[in-house]
């Protein structure tokens, strides 16, 4: 595709596949800012993206022009580890459906997302994207790591194949409004956010976090992926994966004070060793995407207090 057409085609169909995730959700929030007028929408109840003969259909019937694929199973390190089953196979079949199907019914560029969790557990750091199946992997996430790998290795067999525009971009750890603040399942930073604005509200003395503190985590906030999204829709037409990251970590201990100040918690912080620490450290060398001309806006403290203002008016006030 030539670089620059997808900004320039504002009526063109685009099926954004997880519209009502962390991811889908601020990708829909940045075409619609950007004025794109044609986005095709299903919720997974309308549309289950493990049916073959559903996404079939629907690819059929809709004929969408673009695709950004955001629908996957996805959890934290504890979900990860306690449903493997469900991480491999319904990312393998939501993807493989997805991406056959829409090269298929004609589909002109598709978008897919990985994680950084694809790279071996002890990568060279910062991580470039040639890291790639150079090492073993994290036990706690290698069964969605592998899902992950096939939807980047099917892109790049259907473009070396048929000469089919699909691109693979690697988010980092995320976060923002519409996250997951499941209390086990989720990621850690809206764990977190949750567990101490509970123990706030309930005036208790200390707040459990788990493993030891030290694994060093980067976090981007979603809108600032979303930005990265459309950029790579409109940029990138290249074999090779895409890194996206922040180039700013933080250890889990530095983190959650960072979560206990933004919400305002006094007590203190119980480590809970006998959960998993997961990878040691996953920076991402984004150094590929700079040079293409993207870079990140928002600070990981303004990104926590919007984040916290998201949750106090669209999760606490709801319940009540
Ligand atoms: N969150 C993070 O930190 C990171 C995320 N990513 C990647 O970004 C992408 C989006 O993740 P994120 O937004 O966080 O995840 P969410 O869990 O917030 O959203 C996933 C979306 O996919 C939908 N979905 C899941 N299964 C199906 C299905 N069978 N049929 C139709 N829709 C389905 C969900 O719908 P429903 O809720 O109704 O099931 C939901 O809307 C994923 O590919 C993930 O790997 C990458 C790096 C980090
Ligand atoms: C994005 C990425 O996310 C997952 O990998 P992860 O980075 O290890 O994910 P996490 O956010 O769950 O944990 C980060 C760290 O934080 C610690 N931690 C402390 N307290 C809580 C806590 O309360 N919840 C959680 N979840 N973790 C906690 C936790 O022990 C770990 O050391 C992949 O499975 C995979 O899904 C993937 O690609």
């Amino acid at each position: 595709m030539k670089s620059g057409s997808f900004m320039l085609e504002k009526s063109a169909k685009i099926f954004v596949a997880g519209h009502r995730g962390l991811v889908g959700s601020a990708i829909v929030r940045k075409l619609q800012d950007q004025g794109f007028t044609n986005l095709v929408l299903r919720t997974h109840s309308e549309l289950d993206l493990t049916s073959q003969s559903d996404v079939e259909s629907f690819f059929a019937t809709e004929k969408p022009v673009y695709v950004i694929l955001a629908a996957a199973k996805v959890g934290g390190i504890h979900a990860n580890n306690t449903y493997p089953a469900d991480f491999i196979g319904v990312n393998l079949q939501i993807q493989t459906n997805v991406i056959h199907s829409a090269y298929t019914h004609g589909v002109k560029k598709l978008l897919f997302l990985g994680s950084s969790c694809i790279y071996p557990k002890f990568a060279p750091q910062p991580i470039p994207e040639s890291a790639l199946l150079t090492g073993p992997l994290e036990p706690t996430n290698e069964w969605y790591a592998i899902a992950k790998i096939a939807g980047i290795k099917m892109c790049q067999a259907y473009r070396l194949q048929h000469q089919w525009d699909a691109i693979s971009g690697m988010p980092t750890n995320l976060y923002g409004q519409n996250d997951n603040f499941h209390p086990e399942n989720s990621h850690v930073l809206p764990a977190l956010m949750r567990r101490f604005h509970e123990a706030k509200a309930n005036n208790a003395d200390e707040v459990v976090v788990w493993g030891s503190g030290s694994p060093l985590r980067e976090f981007l906030h979603v809108d600032d992926l979303a930005d990265a999204c459309v950029f790579l829709m409109d940029q990138y037409s290249g074999f090779e994966h895409v890194n996206v990251g922040s180039g700013v970590e933080v250890t889990i201990k530095e983190l959650a004070e960072l979560v206990k100040e933004v919400v305002g918690f006094k007590g203190k912080l119980v480590w809970d060793t006998t959960k998993p620490d997961g990878t040691p450290r996953k920076l991402m060398d984004s150094s590929k995407l700079a040079s293409l001309g993207w870079t990140p806006k928002i600070s990981l403290k303004d990104g926590l207090s919007q984040t916290y203002e998201w949750y106090l008016e669209n999760v606490v006030q709801k319940k009540q």
